[in-house]
C-alpha cells in the first residue's frame, strides 16, 4: 500500500457495498424467519404464541452473538438487534400478550420491550398486582414486573405478591434507568410540585436538594402517570423516563438526573409454567419457615454443601400467620440440573415449605 495519508473512500463504492450487505441481510432474515415456521411446526401443532415462545433458546442465541461479538457494535447492540429478529420470528405466527405496570412509557414497558422485542404487544395495566391477575387469568401471556433497584433494594410489595399468587418466574431482565425532569413548559423557574413514583423521587433525591429544594414531591402509582399528570399545568413537572416524556408532550428540563450513574432496574418476567435449562439459569425459591429451631439452617445448610451460590435471601412476614416468616432466596442453577436438583431433594425430605417459584435464564445484557 502507498505510504502518506490513508485515501478517501469513495462514497459511491462504499455505498454500493453496504446495498450488497442489505440485500443480504434481508434474504438471511427472510430465510431464517421461514426456519422459525419449521421449528413452530417442529414443535408439533400449537394453539397461541405462547406455546411457540422458548425463553431458553433465546437466552442461548443471545449468549452466542455476544461471545461471537468482536465490535465495532457493542453487546448491548447487537443483542438489541437479535433479539427483535426472534422477537418478528415469533410474531409470525401472532404476538405475545405481556402485561406491564402501565401507563405506555413506563420503565416496565422498555423491560417488556427489551426482554421481547417490538413485536410483543405490550398491555399497559394499573398495577403489579393487575399484571399478576391478568396473566393468572390468561388474559395476558406473560407479565413484567419490577423487584429491586440497585440503588433502593427490594419492592417489597413484588415479592409479597408471590405469597399469595401461584405464578412462575421465567425470566429477569436489567434495565439501566435514566430519570428526566420533565415539564410542559421545559423551564425549571416554572416548577413548583414534581410527580414521579416514590422509587424514582428517591433515586433523584441528591439532585433534587440540590437543585429544587422547595419543590413539591409528589409521589404517583408510575413514572408515565407523573408525566400524564404534569401535562395538565405550567407549574407542574415529571420526572420519569423520555419515552414518558414523549407520550404526553413534555420538554426536558433536565437530566440524567439520577444520584447514581448505574442505577438500574431488575423486573422479573412472571408466566405459569416452567421453562427447561438455558445453560446459565437462576432459581427463585420461596421458603415458609415454622418457629423450629435452626429451621432456616436445615435448608441453607444442604444448599452450602453442595456449593450452590446464594445471590439474595429476604425474610417477609408470612401471609396470615404472626410472627412467621417466608424468605425469598435466589440461588444460581437450574432445578432439573444438579447440584441445585439434589440440594432441593434433600430439603424436600425435611421441610414442607419450599417452593420453587422458577429456573430461568440470568438475563443477557
Ligand atoms: O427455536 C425455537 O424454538 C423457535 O421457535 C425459534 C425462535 C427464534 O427465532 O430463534 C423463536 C421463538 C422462540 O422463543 C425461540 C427461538
Amino acid at each position: 500500500m502507498a505510504e502518506g495519508k490513508p485515501t478517501k473512500p469513495d462514497l459511491a463504492a462504499v455505498r454500493a457495498q453496504i446495498d450488497g450487505i442489505d440485500r443480504e441481510i434481508q434474504a438471511l432474515i427472510t430465510e431464517r424467519a421461514l426456519f422459525a415456521r419449521q421449528v413452530g411446526r417442529a414443535k408439533g401443532k400449537l394453539a397461541a404464541a405462547i406455546d411457540y415462545y422458548r425463553p431458553e433458546r433465546e437466552a442461548q442465541v443471545l449468549r452466542r452473538v455476544v461471545d461471537r461479538n468482536d465490535g465495532p457494535l457493542s453487546d448491548d447492540v447487537l443483542v438489541r438487534l437479535f433479539r427483535e429478529i426472534m422477537s418478528a420470528c415469533l410474531a409470525q405466527q401472532e404476538p405475545l400478550k405481556v402485561g406491564y405496570l402501565g401507563p405506555e412509557g413506563t420503565f416496565s414497558q422498555q423491560a417488556v420491550h427489551k426482554h421481547f422485542g417490538h413485536s410483543a404487544h405490550g398491555l399497559p395495566l394499573a398495577s403489579v398486582e393487575e399484571v399478576f391477575d391478568e396473566v393468572a387469568s390468561g388474559a395476558a401471556d406473560f407479565g413484567v414486573v419490577p423487584v429491586e433497584n440497585s440503588s433502593q433494594g427490594t419492592i417489597q410489595s413484588t415479592l409479597d405478591l408471590f405469597l399469595t399468587s401461584p405464578l412462575m418466574i421465567c425470566g429477569e431482565v436489567e434495565l439501566r434507568v435514566h430519570q428526566y425532569l420533565m415539564s410542559r413548559t421545559g423551564r425549571i423557574e416554572d416548577i413548583e410540585r414534581i410527580y414521579s413514583h416514590g422509587l424514582s423521587l428517591a433515586q433523584c433525591k441528591n439532585w433534587l436538594r440540590q437543585h429544587l429544594p422547595l419543590a413539591e414531591k409528589l409521589p404517583v402509582a408510575s413514572n408515565a402517570e407523573g408525566a400524564r399528570r404534569a401535562r395538565n399545568a405550567d407549574d407542574a413537572a415529571a420526572i420519569a423516563g423520555e419515552s414518558a416524556g414523549r407520550v404526553y408532550g413534555l420538554k426536558v428540563v433536565a437530566g440524567p438526573i439520577e444520584d447514581r450513574g448505574d442505577n438500574t432496574t431488575r423486573f422479573l418476567v412472571i408466566g405459569r409454567a416452567a421453562f427447561p435449562p438455558s445453560g446459565h439459569d437462576r432459581t427463585s425459591l420461596l421458603v415458609s419457615i415454622h418457629d423450629q429451631p435452626g429451621a432456616l439452617y436445615r435448608i441453607l445448610e444442604p444448599l452450602a454443601r453442595h456449593g450452590i451460590s446464594m445471590d439474595r435471601i429476604e425474610s417477609r412476614p408470612a401471609h396470615g400467620a404472626l410472627w412467621q416468616y417466608a424468605f425469598f432466596i435466589e440461588v444460581t442453577g437450574h432445578v432439573e440440573e444438579s447440584p441445585l436438583k439434589d440440594a432441593l431433594a434433600e430439603i424436600d425430605a425435611f421441610a414442607g415449605d419450599v417452593r420453587v417459584l422458577g429456573s430461568y435464564p440470568v438475563a443477557v445484557p
